[in-house]
């Protein structure tokens, strides 16, 4: 059985070392494992290194720097804020690492994937006696974080790799009380979110509500050096849960010890290479207005061509106001955090400035093997870090290196460098001789062509809105002029912000009726006082349980989609009197009014009037982006059971009395409908998002 990694859809897959591929043998065979060691917890359970798997996979593994490290692997102290115990290999940059130029290269290829939500999901031992978790086969712990295990898993369909992060609901529901109580509502759950954040209603959470806020985070997010997720699964019966993430087969690029010096370190490239990879990778959170907060050589993986993977947002913060970053939490690592948040009455920070603090400590660390602040207590280490400075070893000939370690850690965090300024900083550059990729290519959302398996492959289950808002997006973004989208045009230049970059695109929005949805989605809180932002709406939205009947009433349609009851389900909406026109009639006239929205994963289509064909302003736009997203919910409870039927929505904010708020066609299974003939394909004008939500402009 050949097992590969989980790299991005779009580069090939690459092998796992034979030792694995062989073997399918359980855990307790320790032939299966390269390595094994015996964490603090493990259990006597043989662990697995992703780093030696890495490390297997160099055509020249660096055995000595192995040897070095099995003193990092005693565990770390809370001053470093790691509490993973596997033994991480630091291994230097192999032949097979990319260059920044092949990494360049490889921008195009990262693609959008949606983030499946499983809830009832269960555990079972698989012939070989292996635990399977749905199609994930456990094969081995690679690692431990502070709430449970990292496992090794292999999809058995296609023997992909992942990485299976497993949480323990207890723990998890402990530290969210104990959040809850330091911080307030605002404060609860991995990954926060911002002070405009509303407050998560408790009496309606799942247990993926514990984790929701990470979710969210990494569900916005699609670039080369964050690492990607693909999954969460509850499962019901037991108290775990689970996040299956791409597999970084290299491990963690460098684990930090407090009282121990590396005797071999990154060289002066290498370290290069690697905090170009951070700033692109932090560029792209800040720029979507993501503060990491824990940026640490543990919180960097590499995948197995070398890639840096930037992982863990369980204390990241996502803010719903552009540009906002001002936080007044403190979190992190100890001796990785800032200054001006070392201190317990601190006030509002800019979290971006505290991430690129971490960044120089992480580069401090890599370059010289230790931290620069060392201190036995947390309390000293916070005096230490606000009050005393830095040395940098006298061995540092480049004059370069030492003026921008001093500009990231400067303690004033107005003079501090920003992630604008590194992008020239002439020890990041080197000199402009290793320039990196623009800003505007760094933080663009990829938008691909789709191909034809692309629009076949199922999408598994999508509960979000969100969705249908980025579907519009990128459609958009496909429609537009190249110079348009290569960021030319006004509010996109070199320094355009991506700020500029979706408020232009909530104003494109304005001039036709299929970002009417997006204004509508944005909108919400003018209506049901609750949902603010798209951010919101993905916490509200993503999470919910789906019931599993066929006709789920009114209340709970509403409550799957989280909409007011204005929003009708399909049902209600069924008998709703008044025309029903196909999207042939509408396509009749020449120049398009409206815009197909179709499900590529049921089948159904949308028609979404343009706003010429809008006509009453003061109806609830609420309603209309309820309603799909209601119904498009119904419709995914109902699809497994029978065949999706066929929906258009059409005229959606026309008057209800003149004609009907939502006009609609459906076909029961079987029985054959004009609006079957809606079939997304033969319509697709441009290009298409992979989301499941595609959007079609009619065809003249
Ligand atoms: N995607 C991945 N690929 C390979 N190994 C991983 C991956 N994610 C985590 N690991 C391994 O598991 C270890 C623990 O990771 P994890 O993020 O759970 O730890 P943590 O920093 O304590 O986080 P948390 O506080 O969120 O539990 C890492 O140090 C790493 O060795």
């Amino acid at each position: 059985m050949e097992v590969t990694h989980a790299a991005d859809p779009g580069l090939p897959k690459q092998p796992l070392p034979p030792t694995i591929l062989q073997d399918s043998q359980p855990l307790e065979d320790t032939s299966v494992a390269t390595t094994t060691s015996y964490g603090s917890d493990s259990g006597g359970i043989p662990q697995l290194s992703s780093a030696s798997f890495g490390a297997m996979m160099d055509s020249n593994p660096p055995s000595a720097l192995t040897d070095t490290l099995s003193s990092f692997s005693s565990g770390h102290s809370s001053f470093l804020g790691g509490s993973n115990n596997n033994n991480n290999s630091l291994s230097t940059f192999s032949s097979s690492t990319s260059t920044s130029a092949s990494r360049r290269s490889s921008m195009q290829f990262v693609k959008p994937v949606e983030v499946r939500e499983t809830l009832d999901a269960s555990v079972t031992e698989n012939a070989d006696g292996y635990r399977q978790l749905k199609q994930y086969i456990l094969k081995g712990e690679i690692g431990k974080g502070a709430f449970g295990k990292v496992h090794l898993a292999v999809d058995e369909n296609t023997d992909v790799g992942y990485a299976v992060k497993e949480f323990s609901k207890s723990k998890l529901r402990k530290k969210d009380k104990a959040n809850l109580f330091k911080l307030g509502p605002r404060g609860r759950g991995r990954g926060r979110r911002g002070p405009e954040a509303p407050t998560p209603n408790a009496s309606e959470s799942s247990p993926l509500d514990l984790i929701r806020g990470e979710i969210a985070i990494l569900k916005k997010l699609h670039h080369p050096n964050i690492v990607k997720l693909y999954e969460v699964l509850d499962v019901a019966q037991d108290d775990s849960m689970y996040m299956v993430f791409e597999w970084c087969e290299k491990g963690v690029l460098m684990p930090v010890s407090l009282t121990e010096t590396y005797e071999s370190v990154f060289s002066d490239e290498e370290s290069r290479d690697v905090f170009q990879q951070m700033i692109l990778g932090i560029e792209y959170l800040h720029e979507h207005d993501i503060i990491h907060r824990d940026i640490k050589p543990d919180n960097l993986l590499r995948s197995g061509d070398g890639t840096v993977k930037i992982v863990d947002f369980g204390v990241s913060e996502m803010f719903n106001k552009k540009g906002d970053d001002l936080t007044k939490k403190s979190a992190g690592s100890p001796a990785f955090m800032a200054p001006e948040l070392c201190r317990h009455d601190h006030g509002e920070v800019s979290g971006r400035a505290t991430d690129v603090w971490s960044m120089g400590i992480t580069l401090y660390c890599l370059r010289y093997g230790r931290l620069p602040y060392v201190s036995e207590s947390i309390l000293e280490m916070q005096r230490v870090i606000r009050e005393q400075d830095f040395v940098i070893p006298d061995e540092e000939k480049d004059p370069r290196f030492r003026e921008l370690i001093s500009r990231l850690l400067e303690k004033d965090p107005i003079k501090r460098i920003t992630i604008e300024q590194l992008r020239s900083d002439p020890w990041v550059t080197n000199n402009d001789r290793d320039p990196l990729i623009t800003k505007e290519e760094n933080t663009e959302n990829v938008v691909t062509e789709v191909t034809e398996e692309d629009l076949r492959g199922a999408i598994q289950r999508i509960n979000s809105l969100a969705t249908v808002l980025k579907a519009i997006t990128r459609f958009k973004r496909g429609m537009k002029s190249p110079t348009s989208r290569s960021g030319s045009g006004p509010g996109l230049t070199g320094s355009a912000s991506h700020e500029a970059t979706e408020m232009e695109r909530m104003q494109d929005a304005e001039e036709d009726g299929a970002n009417s949805i997006a204004q509508n989605f944005v909108s919400t809180d003018e209506t049901q006082g609750e949902s603010t932002s798209l951010d919101d709406a993905i916490m509200n939205l993503s999470l919910k349980p789906v019931e599993t009947t066929e006709q789920p009433s009114q209340e709970a349609a509403a409550e799957v989609s989280n909409v007011s009851l204005d929003a009708k389900p399909v049902s209600e909406l069924e008998s709703t009197p008044g025309p029903a026109p196909t999207v042939e009639s509408a396509n009749e006239s020449d120049e398009p009014e409206g815009y197909q929205v179709c499900d590529m994963e049921t089948g159904l289509c949308y028609w979404v009037p343009s706003s010429k064909a809008r006509s009453s302003p003061s109806r609830s736009r609420t309603s209309t982006t309820s309603t799909i997203a209601a119904a498009a919910e119904q419709n995914e409870v109902g699809s497994e059971s029978t065949p999706a039927p066929a929906i258009e929505i059409v005229s959606a904010e026309a008057p209800a009395a003149a004609t009907p708020e939502v006009n609609h066609s459906r076909t029961e299974s079987g029985s054959a409908s004009p609006s079957r003939s809606l079939t997304p394909v033969p319509r697709l004008v441009g290009k298409l998002s992979r989301d499941r939500f595609a959007m079609f402009e009619k065809t003249a």
